[in-house]
């Protein structure tokens, strides 16, 4: 789903982070559609120290014709940062067209506020669409909804993609390069409008991750114990160019059901845990049948959120390790 909608803001200075060298990533896939919505007649204005955001006090939202896609996107008031909000899978961010400047248009600070799901727009993150570093075509930025900035995201890349055909007027199959602090990616818009993106294999090399916890298995850490408040937990940890911990229960226990798990309490002892010096994304995750898995996700920077990209290719790495 994508609301459109534009904010005003004072623009602070950003100190960009050098991003990695590009890497080349082998092929493995996910994709799904996102449908699109335009938020009109913007005439509610939330103040705060150092922003404003407008949005519709009726919140009238009509569904938008593809063929008209653009109205808003053209609309370019001075003073007003333009923002779209995409989702994939109800992982949702707030995308800015960013081509203009290697600076992200919100700080980390701004990110916090903009994300905040009562007093902000609310999202999981705020996405920037960039120049191309190193000959690639575009680079994707992302803030957390606390500021921080991870590598990737998996359902950002996807939302990245359908932004930039949005705001190039792209229409049918095309494909184009990103750089992103994970290296390079390169989704491709099929037909139907579906995002495909070749995200790379799955990294389990424990220093790679990263992990401290030792490794047990051709240097990576497989069904490990990780001791959180006295509960041995067993993880597997995994790098999709942000790190993971996937786990499918605490060592002897049963029956793991992740709907009975108190999220918000062991999430962070697991983002947090000593054993992963740069936080991690948790997957929790209950064996359905062999063919069904639900899960449940704490991300790093964003709590608990409705799905996570990078962690479909982890599934992936657990399965095979
Ligand atoms: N939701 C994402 C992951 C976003 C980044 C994550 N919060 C992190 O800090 O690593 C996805 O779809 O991959």
């Amino acid at each position: 789903m994508t609301i459109a909608a534009k904010l005003s803001l004072c623009h602070a200075p950003v100190t960009r982070r050098s991003l990695t060298p590009i890497k080349p990533l082998r092929p493995s896939s996910f994709s799904s559609s996102t449908l699109q919505w335009k938020l009109i007649k913007p005439n509610l204005t939330l103040k705060s120290h150092n922003f404003r955001v407008s949005a519709s006090s009726s919140m009238k939202i009509e569904a938008t014709e593809s063929s008209s896609r653009t109205s808003f996107l053209d609309r370019r008031e001075s003073g007003f940062l333009h923002f779209v909000k995409y989702h994939g899978l109800g992982n949702d961010f707030i995308l800015v067209d960013n081509r203009d400047s290697s600076e992200p248009k919100v700080s980390p600070e701004h990110a916090v506020k903009l994300c905040d799901r009562n007093f902000g727009i609310g999202a999981d993150g705020v996405i920037f669409a960039m120049p191309g570093i190193n000959g690639t075509d575009y680079a994707m930025r992302i803030f957390n909804s606390d500021g921080s900035e991870p590598e990737m995201c998996g359902n950002g890349v996807r939302c990245f993609a359908r932004f930039i055909a949005e705001l190039e007027s792209l229409h049918g199959n095309h494909s184009f390069t990103i750089h992103t602090g994970a290296g390079l990616i390169v989704p491709e818009i099929q037909d139907d409008g579906k995002v495909k993106v070749d995200m790379g294999e799955p990294v389990l090399k424990a220093s790679e991750v990263p992990t401290r916890l030792p490794a047990n298995k051709d240097q990576s850490v497989v069904k490990s114990e990780l001791d959180v408040d006295g509960v041995p937990w067993l993880v597997t940890c995994v790098s999709m160019g942000n790190p993971h911990c996937v786990t499918f229960g605490t060592k002897g226990g049963q029956n793991f059901q992740v709907d009975a798990l108190k999220l918000a309490e062991i999430g962070p002892k697991f983002e947090h845990h000593a054993m992963f010096p740069a936080r991690t994304n948790t997957e929790f995750v209950e064996i359905i049948s062999p063919s069904h898995l639900k899960m449940r996700v704490w991300e790093r920077g964003a709590g608990a959120t409705l799905a996570c990209g990078t962690w479909c290719l982890c599934r992936g790495g657990c399965s095979s390790s």
